[in-house]
């Protein structure tokens, strides 16, 4: 698309959160929103540019150009009472385009993968994907970050599909299991759900974290002192007591 948020080698990419960053931490200092990084990711013409504007202006373009870079629109999405501001990230599909939007996937808290459901080799490239945002967003838990499927173009007529929901399902039953959606940002289907099933996961995923970090602490009060160690000065044993 012809955004006007183009953004192109400034590094904004690891100015906000970092995946994983303590609930706390991803507060803005002015109000009580939590602030996510959300990219999407997906081969060329795959519609990710249209999601991204019917989820934030709620407009579709027929004639949506190509993506040179990486452009960004924040949307806050009230989800439970809790209001999130997304920062959506969308990314150019085009592989002559990679080293423009690699360096953007650090800082990432949730990540669309998205094909066409009338495009079966962009649903074969979606491993390749995962691999890449993994490879470059250098998050720590590159196992259980939260990922969702998204099959877009779900209008298309079932002559023109190319890849079932079935096929989707059982690529995330593999992989990790993610939440799986078929989306159509020309009819407005689904696309709301969408970013807010990817709120929803890293709700889940950062509840995880916080368990997983918290059997790891330990109560130092609990913990005996080690007896000091006797050391030697001048041939003479010294020891110094608790
Ligand atoms: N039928 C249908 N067409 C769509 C849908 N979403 C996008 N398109 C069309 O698909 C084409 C590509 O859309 P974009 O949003 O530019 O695709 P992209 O994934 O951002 O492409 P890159 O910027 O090259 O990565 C445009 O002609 C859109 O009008 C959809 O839900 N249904």
């Amino acid at each position: 698309m012809s955004g006007n948020n183009v953004v192109l080698g400034r590094g904004s990419g690891s100015r906000v959160g970092a995946g994983g960053t303590p609930l706390a931490q991803k507060r803005l200092n002015t109000s009580k929103n939590v602030l996510l990084k959300v990219v999407i990711l997906g081969n060329g013409g795959v519609g990710k540019s249209c999601l991204m504007n019917r989820f934030v202006s709620n407009h579709f373009d027929q004639h949506s150009f190509h993506t040179i870079g990486v452009e960004f629109l924040n949307k806050d999405l009230e989800i439970n009472g809790e209001t999130y501001t997304l920062q959506i990230w969308d990314t150019a599909g085009q592989e002559r385009f990679k080293s423009l939007r690699t360096p953007f996937y650090r800082g990432s808290d949730v990540c669309l993968i998205t094909y066409a459901v009338n495009d079966q080799k962009s649903f074969k490239d979606v491993s390749m994907w995962c691999k890449e945002f993994l490879t470059y967003a250098d998050v720590k838990e590159g196992s259980t970050f939260p990922f969702i499927l998204v099959g877009n173009k779900a209008d298309v007529s079932e002559e023109g599909r190319q890849v079932t929901q079935e096929e989707a399902r059982t690529w995330c039953k593999e992989n990790g299991n993610p939440p799986f959606i078929e989306t159509s940002a020309k009819d407005a289907i689904n696309v709301e759900l969408a970013f807010q099933m990817a709120v929803d996961r890293w709700i889940k995923f950062e509840e995880k974290m916080d368990r997983h970090y918290e059997s790891e602490v330990v109560d130092l009060r609990s913990v005996k002192p080690p007896q000091r160690a006797s050391c030697c000065m001048n041939g003479q044993s010294s020891r110094t007591e608790e």
